[in-house]
């Protein structure tokens, strides 16, 4: 199956059963949204979150936002209610939570499919316990609806009785695993959350951080979060200027019978060009969808 590939800086966590956060969602100008059934909804409130939930993906509103549904675990009372309600509202993917099995996964792709949901919800999985590390590969490769390997470092710091720090260094390999089994399967990865809402230089770090690893963008728990995380997972203009020049001096040199340019200094291969037309790509989906964001705030 082949998935759309969309801007993915900023993807913000909304607890489900908060209409005021709901409706705000529609004005915040994070990359995509996950209206989620899980963690952030208190027991007692997981039937009125659904319900709020189905309405506000039913409503629209969005723009080329994507919308996101995080299930409960369908080992629990709500994961199948919430499965039949997202295959229903039809949001751009349903976001299993602390998948550690392929079967999981085409268990969801299965039910969609008898569910008659439409070929365009994709499957996400959140990757955030020991198992799922060891298995990311398989996971990875579970069925061509998956889209995104979410990286629920929360869980996994609790899981591995580990702690948060600066570096995040207790998790690197985590992180690395299912860097790997992302890109081999050609599927997209957001970084785990920033907990410290009102730390925003150190936010800005761990972005950093995901970018260099090579990350799609971070999920994120605030609206405070989202501008400085969608800066730092932006192209930067020296960084498009300098992959128009790559494009250019390899059009000229194969223009020229040649299979190598240099600019700056540097050597340009075409695998260096692949990387600047990818940036270019993102950089023009970016001004798209914050176009789409202005013209809405009109
Ligand atoms: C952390 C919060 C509980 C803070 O909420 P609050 O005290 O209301 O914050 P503010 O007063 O600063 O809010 C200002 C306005 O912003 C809106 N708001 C706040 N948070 C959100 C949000 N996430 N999405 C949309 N809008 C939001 C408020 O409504 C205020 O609006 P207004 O009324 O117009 O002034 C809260 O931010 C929160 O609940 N965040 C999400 C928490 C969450 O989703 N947690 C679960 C996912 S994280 C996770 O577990 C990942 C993974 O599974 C893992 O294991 O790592
Ligand atoms: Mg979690």
């Amino acid at each position: 199956m082949q998935h759309p590939v969309r801007p993915r800086r900023s993807v913000l966590y909304m607890p489900g059963s908060r209409q005021r956060a709901l409706e705000k969602a529609r004005t915040l100008p994070a990359d995509a949204l996950i209206l989620d059934l899980e963690d952030a909804v208190a027991i007692a409130e997981k039937d009125t979150a659904r319900s709020l939930v189905a309405a506000a993906v039913r409503e629209k509103g969005f723009g080329r936002r994507e919308v996101i549904v995080r299930i409960n675990g369908l080992d629990t009372q709500w994961g199948e209610a919430d499965l039949e309600m997202a295959a229903f509202v039809a949001p751009d993917a349903i976001l299993i939570p602390k998948v550690e099995d392929p079967d999981t996964v085409t268990y969801v792709a299965r039910r969609l499919a008898t569910l008659g949901a439409s070929d365009k919800v994709a499957i996400w999985a959140m990757m955030e316990t020991p198992l799922a590390m060891l298995r990311a590969p398989e996971i990875a490769a579970s069925h061509p609806r998956l889209a995104c390997l979410v990286m629920g470092t929360n869980d996994l710091v609790k899981e591995l009785h580990a702690e948060h720090t600066e570096t995040r260094t207790p998790v690197i390999t985590a992180l690395g695993l299912c860097l790997l089994a992302a890109r081999a399967h050609k599927l997209a990865i957001l970084d785990g959350v920033y907990n410290a809402i009102k730390d925003e230089e150190a936010l800005a770090q761990s972005c950093r951080q995901g970018k260099e690893f090579g990350m799609d963008g971070k999920t994120l728990i605030h609206p405070s979060q989202i501008d400085v995380t969608n800066r730092i997972f932006a192209p930067s203009p020296e960084e498009i200027d300098l992959a128009k020049r790559y494009v250019a001096a390899f059009r000229e040199a194969e223009a020229a019978g040649r299979g190598v340019a240099v600019v700056d200094g540097r050597l340009v291969e075409n695998l260096h060009v692949e990387t600047a037309k990818r940036l270019l790509e993102q950089a023009e989906m970016i001004g798209a969808l914050e176009a789409d964001l202005a013209a809405a705030a009109e």
